[in-house]
C-alpha cells in the first residue's frame, strides 16, 4: 500500500486564532496558561483535520508559538547568555529571542530573522559562541507534543530540522568566530538523546529534514553528513525520513551513499520532477522514497494525472511498499482552508486548493496508485474538468497585455542620463542636507486604521467617510513628522492592507482572498492575492493619497510603490505562464502609475524591491544570472519613465548582497535602504569594494522589535557604516517600513534617529 504524508500543517489555524493569542499574551492581555491552552487546542484540531482526510502519515512538532528554528535552539539550549542570564519564563525567553524583550530591566534585542530558503516565511537564525554547548531540554517539545497527540488516539511523525542544517543555516555571533559546522561533533550526542526519549514515547519515525541539500554545500557542510548519519542511525532510534525541499538534490549526490541508512529520503518532484529517475537510481536496496507531488508553496489544484503519473513512474521502480506520496514540503506556506473563502468567483475557486483540501489531494493520489484509479474515479474527473476549466478561460488572456509587450524597447529600461547628471539635478531640486533622513513608507497600522478599513470593506461607512479618515491620518503623520524634523517625508501607507495586497487589489489579472492567511514571521501573516490572468493597470493605484500629502506639506514627499518582482514573488504566481513574463506586465503597469506620481509633483519615488533577492535561484549558476536578468530589466522597466530631477529610491530588506551585488548596482537607482542593523557592518564592505556610485542607507535600527534604540546605538551604527561609506552618500533610516510598531516606540526611535544624523551632520558639515 502507498502511504500518504504530509510534511508539516500551517500553524495559525482558521481564523489566525495563534497570532491572536500571541499578540494578546505580548500585551498582557491573555495569561500563560490561556496561552498554553490555545496552542494546545489548535494541534489538536490540525492533526484531526488531517486524520479525518485519511492522511496516513500526520506530522508533530510543526507547531511552533513564534518559529521552528526557534523551537530548536531552545530545544538544544543554544540560547545566547544575554537572553538565558535573566532567568525569564521559558516561553518569555523563547519570545526575547525572537522579538526581543524590554521590560521589567531587562532590555535585549532579538536574534537575527532572514528568509527561508526562497519562501516569504523568515527563520530566527542560530547564533553561535565560541564554545558553544548543547543540552537538551527538560521537557523536549517534540516528545511532548507526540504524547499530546498519542494521547488524543493520533499517531504522529514528529518532525526535526536535522543536525547539518541547523547548523548551516546559523552564524557565529557579533564578536565570535566559530564555524558553526564545526559544532557538530557536540551537537550529536543531544539529537541521539532526543531521538531515544521519541522511540522510547513511542514514535516509529522521524521527520528529519535537511534542506540545506539543495544547496551549493560547502564541502565541510557535506562532509558532515556522513559522521551525523552515522550517529542518528540505529535499532535504539526511529527510523528517520531525511527530507529535502525547495529544490533538487542532483548536485549532492556524493553526499546520499552516507544517507544509505536512513529509512527513507523526501525529494520535492513539484519544483524539479526530473531528479526523480536519478534518485531512484540512487537509492540503496530497501530505502523509501516519499514522493512530494502536492505544492507546499502554491495554491494551485494539484493536477492529479501529472502526480500520478510521477508517482507510477516510482513506483514502477520501487515498488508500492517503497514509496510514500507526500506534500513537496510544508503546508506552512499555504493558507488554511478554501472552505471560508465566500467571494471568490465560482469558477475560480474550483482551480485552488489550500492546506486542508491539499491534505485530502495526497490522500487521493495514494488510492488512486493503490487501489486504481477507478477508486478515485469522481475526484479524478472533478480534478481533470478543474485542468480543463483553467485551460480555456477568458480570465487568463488579455490580448491588450500582449501587445503592449511585445512593444517594449531596450530604451524603456534606461534613464535619460547616468547618474552624477541626475544627482546634480536632484540636488538643486530637493535641497536636501548631509546624512539626510526618512522612513521606509508606513507608519504604524493602528487598531484604528485596521477597523475603519474593516468598516469599509463591509459598507458600514462609505468610500466618502474612508477617505476622509486617510486624509486625516495622512495629516496626522506629517504634523508627527515636522514634529521629528525629518527631511524626506511619507505619506504613512495607511490606506493599504499589506503592501503586496494592496496592488493586487488594484490591478486586473488577480483575484484575492478574504481569509487566506499565511504566516510571514512571528504572529505576523500576510494574505498574498493570486495571478490568475495578464495583469494591467485599469486606473492609477496611489496617486490620490501622494498627491493628498504633497499638497499639505511643503517638504519632498516620496511616492511609494512596490516593484514588480516583490508584486510576483509575495503573491501567488500563475504556474502557467513564465514568471519574467508576469514580472515585465507588473513593470509595465508601475511604469504607468511611477509617470502619473511625477506629474502629480511626486519627485522621490520609492520602488520596494525586498523580494528581489528572494526569487534569486537557491544554486548558483546560469538559472541566477538569467533570472536577475529579467528581475533587474523588470525593475528598470517600471522606474525608467521619468525626468532626471525625480529620485528614484528603492528598498531591500532581508537581502544578502555580497551574491548578486552586480544586479543591486544594475539597477541603478538614485538611492537605496538597505535592511541592515542587524548585520554586522562589514557586509558593507561590497560596497566599498566595488566603489559604490550612487547614495545608500543601511537600516540604522530593528524596526521588528518594539524595543527603543538608544541615540548612541545610532550613533554608534552610523560611524561603523562610516567605515565603508563616504558621508555624502549615506542617508539615514531604519531597516524597513513602521506598520508593525507602536506610535509611542516609533516617535522615541525616531527621535533618536534625527538626533544621531544631525550629530554626523554638524560634524561633517565644514
Ligand atoms: C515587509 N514584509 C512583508 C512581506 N510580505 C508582504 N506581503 N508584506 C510585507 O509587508 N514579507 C516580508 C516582510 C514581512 N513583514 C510583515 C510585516 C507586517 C505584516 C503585517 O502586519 N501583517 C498583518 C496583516 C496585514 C493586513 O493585511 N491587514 C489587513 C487586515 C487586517 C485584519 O487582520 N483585520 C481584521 C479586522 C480588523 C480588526 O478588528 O483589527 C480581520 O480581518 O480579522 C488590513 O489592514 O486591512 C498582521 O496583522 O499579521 C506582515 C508581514
Ligand atoms: N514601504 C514598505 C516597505 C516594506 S518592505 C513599508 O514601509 O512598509
Ligand atoms: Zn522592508
Amino acid at each position: 500500500m502507498v502511504q500518504s504524508s504530509v510534511l508539516g500543517f500551517p500553524r495559525m489555524g482558521g481564523n489566525r486564532e495563534l497570532k491572536k493569542a500571541n499578540e494578546a499574551y505580548w500585551a498582557d492581555k491573555l495569561s500563560r496558561d490561556d496561552l498554553l491552552k490555545e496552542a494546545k487546542r489548535l494541534r489538536l484540531e490540525h492533526w484531526k483535520i488531517q486524520k479525518d482526510a485519511g492522511v496516513d502519515i500526520i506530522p508533530s512538532n510543526d507547531f511552533a508559538f513564534y518559529d521552528h528554528i526557534l523551537d530548536h535552539i531552545q530545544l538544544f539550549n543554544a540560547i545566547p547568555d544575554r537572553y538565558s542570564k535573566h532567568s525569564l519564563h521559558p516561553i518569555d525567553e523563547y519570545f526575547a529571542m525572537g522579538r526581543g524583550h524590554q521590560k521589567d530591566g531587562v532590555d535585549v534585542p532579538s536574534l537575527e530573522m532572514v528568509k527561508w530558503f526562497d519562501s516569504n516565511y523568515h527563520y530566527v537564525k542560530p547564533t553561535f559562541q565560541d564554545g558553544q554547548t548543547f543540552k537538551l531540554s527538560e521537557k523536549p517539545k517534540p516528545v511532548v507534543e507526540f504524547l499530546e497527540a498519542k494521547e488524543a488516539g493520533i499517531n504522529t511523525r514528529p518532525v526535526l530540522i536535522g543536525p547539518v542544517s541547523f547548523l548551516a543555516l546559523g552564524k557565529a555571533d557579533r564578536g565570535q568566530s566559530v564555524d558553526p559546522i564545526s559544532l557538530l561533533d557536540k551537537l550529536l550526542p543531544v539529537y541521539v538523546e532526543l531521538l531515544e526519549k521519541l522511540k522510547a514515547a513511542g514514535a516509529e519515525t522521524v521527520q528529519i529534514d535537511e534542506p540545506v541539500l539543495v544547496y551549493d554545500l560547502a564541502p565541510k557542510v557535506k562532509a558532515a553528513f556522513k559522521p551525523a548519519y552515522e550517529k542518528l542511525v540505529g535499532d535504539k532510534l526511529p527510523k528517520l525520513v531525511l527530507a529535502t525541499y525547495f529544490g533538487d538534490i542532483v548536485h549532492n549526490f556524493d553526499v546520499l551513499p552516507s544517507l544509505q541508512s536512513v529509512y527513507a529520503i523526501h525529494i520535492d518532484l513539484v519544483r524539479n520532477p526530473e531528479q526523480l529517475e536519478s534518485v531512484v537510481g540512487q537509492l540503496a536496496s530497501n530505502q523509501i522514497l516519499s514522493a512530494g507531488v502536492v505544492d507546499g508553496r502554491n495554491i494551485w489544484k494539484t493536477n492529479f494525472k501529472r502526480a500520478i503519473e510521477l508517482v507510477e513512474t516510482a513506483i514502477q521502480k520501487l515498488g508500492k511498499d517503497r514509496v510514500i506520496v507526500a506534500t513537496s514540503s510544508s503546508l506552512l506556506h499555504t493558507p488554511h482552508s478554501l472552505d471560508s473563502e465566500k467571494k471568490l468567483p465560482g469558477e475560480v475557486k474550483e482551480w485552488f486548493s489550500f492546506a486542508v483540501q491539499k491534505t485530502a489531494e495526497v490522500v487521493t493520489i495514494a488510492k488512486a496508485v493503490t487501489d486504481g484509479p477507478a477508486s478515485v474515479r469522481e475526484a479524478l474527473e472533478a480534478n481533470a474538468q478543474a485542468m480543463q476549466s483553467r485551460a480555456s478561460s477568458a480570465r487568463t488572456n488579455n490580448q491588450a497585455v500582449k501587445d503592449r509587450q511585445s512593444k517594449v524597447t531596450e530604451a524603456m529600461h534606461e534613464r535619460q542620463s547616468p547618474f552624477p547628471e541626475r544627482y546634480a539635478q536632484q540636488k538643486t531640486h530637493l535641497s536636501l542636507p548631509l546624512f539626510p533622513t526618512t522612513t521606509i513608507g508606513s507608519f504604524p497600522q493602528t487598531k484604528e486604521i485596521r477597523i475603519q478599513r474593516n468598516k469599509f470593506t463591509k459598507g458600514e461607512i462609505t468610500a466618502a467617510e474612508y477617505e476622509k479618515f486617510i486624509e486625516k491620518e495622512i495629516q496626522d503623520v506629517i504634523k508627527i513628522q515636522d514634529e521629528l524634523k525629518l527631511d524626506v517625508y511619507v505619506h504613512g501607507e495607511p490606506e493599504r492592507n499589506d503592501m503586496v495586497q494592496y496592488f493586487g487589489e488594484r490591478l486586473d489579472g488577480y483575484v484575492f482572498t478574504t481569509n487566506g492567511w499565511v504566516q510571514s514571521y512571528g504572529s505576523r501573516c500576510v494574505r498574498p492575492p493570486i495571478i490568475v490572468g495578464d495583469i494591467s493597470r485599469p486606473a492609477p493605484m496611489t496617486v490620490k493619497e501622494s498627491k493628498y500629502a504633497a499638497s499639505i506639506s511643503s517638504k519632498p514627499m516620496k511616492g511609494m510603490l512596490t516593484g514588480p518582482i516583490t508584486c510576483l514573488r509575495w503573491s501567488f504566481p500563475r504556474d502557467d505562464v513564465h514568471q519574467s513574463v508576469q514580472a515585465q506586465q507588473l513593470a509595465l503597469a508601475l511604469r504607468d502609475e511611477v509617470v502619473d506620481l511625477e506629474a502629480a509633483g511626486i519627485y522621490v519615488i520609492q520602488v520596494d524591491e525586498p523580494a528581489l533577492r528572494e526569487g534569486l535561484p537557491l544554486r548558483a549558476g546560469r538559472e541566477r544570472e538569467k533570472y536577475l536578468s529579467w528581475a533587474v530589466d523588470s525593475f528598470k522597466l517600471a522606474c525608467a519613465g521619468v525626468k532626471d530631477s525625480t529620485q528614484i529610491h528603492s528598498h531591500f530588506c532581508y537581502s544578502e548582497f555580497q551574491d548578486f551585488f552586480h544586479a543591486i548596482a544594475a539597477l541603478d537607482a538614485d538611492v537605496l535602504s538597505i535592511e541592515n542593523s542587524k548585520s554586522d557592518a562589514k557586509l558593507l564592505k561590497v560596497f566599498e569594494d566595488k566603489a559604490y556610485p550612487r547614495h545608500i542607507g543601511p537600516g540604522v535600527y530593528d524596526i521588528h522589535s518594539p524595543r527603543v534604540p538608544s541615540e548612541q546605538e545610532i550613533k554608534d551604527r552610523i560611524n561603523e557604516m562610516l567605515a565603508y561609506l563616504k558621508p555624502e552618500q549615506l542617508w539615514v533610516n531604519p531597516d524597513c517600513g513602521l506598520k508593525t510598531r507602536q506610535w509611542k516606540e516609533t516617535k522615541a526611535a525616531l527621535t533618536n534617529l534625527v538626533n544621531a544624523a544631525i550629530f554626523y551632520r554638524q560634524k561633517y558639515a565644514s
